[in-house]
C-alpha cells in the first residue's frame, strides 16, 4: 500500500529529493545503504550520554509494548515498498501526523518535562509550527552520513526515538568526537549546540564496539534492523514542497 494515497493521511513523500533539492552543504535525504566514504575508525560508545551541552538521553523511555506497536505499525504500512526513508508532514491542511503515532506524541510531555528546559519543551510540545516526521529503516550495515540537520529549515529540538535494533550514534564537532550507544526504546533530544553546532552520524557498520558504563571492559554488539523516528518542527515557510523558499 502506498501510505501517500492514503484518505487524510499528512502529507508523504518517499522520494529522495522531494523537499530536499536545494544547494545546502548539510547532508539531508541520503542513501544509506552504502557507505559513501571508507567509515572513521570506530570509538567505543557507551550508553552515558557525552559531554555536549543540548544533547539529552532518555534511556528505555518507551514502555517495551508501545515499542512494539509503533515497530508493527512501521512494518506493516511504511516499509512496503523498497523505501527505507519515508517523511510524513502536517500542514494546515492535513494537521495531524497518522494515528499510529497518536501514542508516542501522547507520551513525550511525560519523557520530556522533568528534563528539558521549558522553551525548549514547549517548541517541542506545543508550537504551531507544521511537524515532520521522518522513519527511517536501517539494515546491519547501513549508516547515515555525518549531518547537521538543516538550520534554515528545520526549527531546535529534534527528537529522535529508536525502535527494534541497537546502534550508535557519533557526534563530532572541530576535531572532537564523541559516539552514543542508542538502544531500543531510547529516546533523545538533539538542541542548541548538539543540534547546530555538532555532526550527528550512524557509521555504515555491522557491528560496533560498546564499552560498559565504568569505560572499562569492551564488547563487540552485532546490528540488527534498526528503525528510528525523527520528529522535528519546520520552520515557517519551509513545508512548501517544491519551494525552497531560500
Ligand atoms: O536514525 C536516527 O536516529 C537519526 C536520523 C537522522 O539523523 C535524520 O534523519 O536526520
Ligand atoms: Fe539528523
Amino acid at each position: 500500500m502506498d501510505p501517500g494515497s492514503r484518505e487524510g493521511s499528512p502529507c508523504f513523500s518517499s522520494s529522495r529529493n522531494s523537499l530536499f533539492d536545494s544547494d545546502d552543504d548539510e547532508v539531508e535525504q541520503q542513501d544509506r545503504e552504502s557507505a559513501p566514504e571508507a567509515t572513521s575508525t570506530p570509538i567505543a560508545a557507551s550508553s552515558t550520554p557525552p559531554p555536549i551541552p543540548g544533547l539529552f538521553l532518555f534511556p528505555s523511555a518507551l514502555p517495551i509494548k508501545l515499542q512494539h506497536s509503533l515497530a508493527a505499525a512501521l512494518s506493516s504500512s511504511v516499509w512496503t515498498s523498497s523505501s527505507n526513508q519515508v517523511m510524513l508532514f502536517t500542514s494546515t491542511e492535513r494537521p495531524s501526523l497518522p494515528s499510529f503515532l497518536d501514542p508516542l506524541l501522547d507520551l513525550l510531555p511525560e519523557i520530556l518535562s522533568p528534563v528539558l528546559p521549558p522553551p525548549l519543551l514547549d517548541l517541542i510540545l506545543h508550537s504551531p509550527l507544521p511537524r515532520q516526521a521522518i522513519l527511517n529503516l536501517y539494515r546491519p550495515g547501513m549508516g547515515i552520513t555525518p549531518h547537521v540537520d538543516l538550520p534554515h529549515r528545520y526549527e531546535d529540538g529534534i527528537v529522535g526515538v529508536s525502535l527494534v535494533g541497537s546502534t550508535v550514534m557519533d557526534f563530532t564537532h572541530d576535531g572532537e568526537a564523541h559516539s552514543l550507544l542508542l538502544r531500543p526504546g531510547d529516546v533523545y533530544v538533539l538542541s542548541g549546540e548538539a543540534r547546530f553546532g555538532w555532526k550527528h552520524g550512524i557509521a555504515y557498520r555491522e557491528e560496533d564496539w560498546i564499552s560498559d558504563e565504568t569505560g572499562g571492559e569492551l564488547f563487540l554488539l552485532k546490528r540488527r534492523m534498526r528503525m528510528s523516528i525523527t520528529l522535528r518542527r519546520m520552520k515557517e515557510g519551509a513545508n512548501v514542497v517544491g519551494d525552497e523558499g531560500e
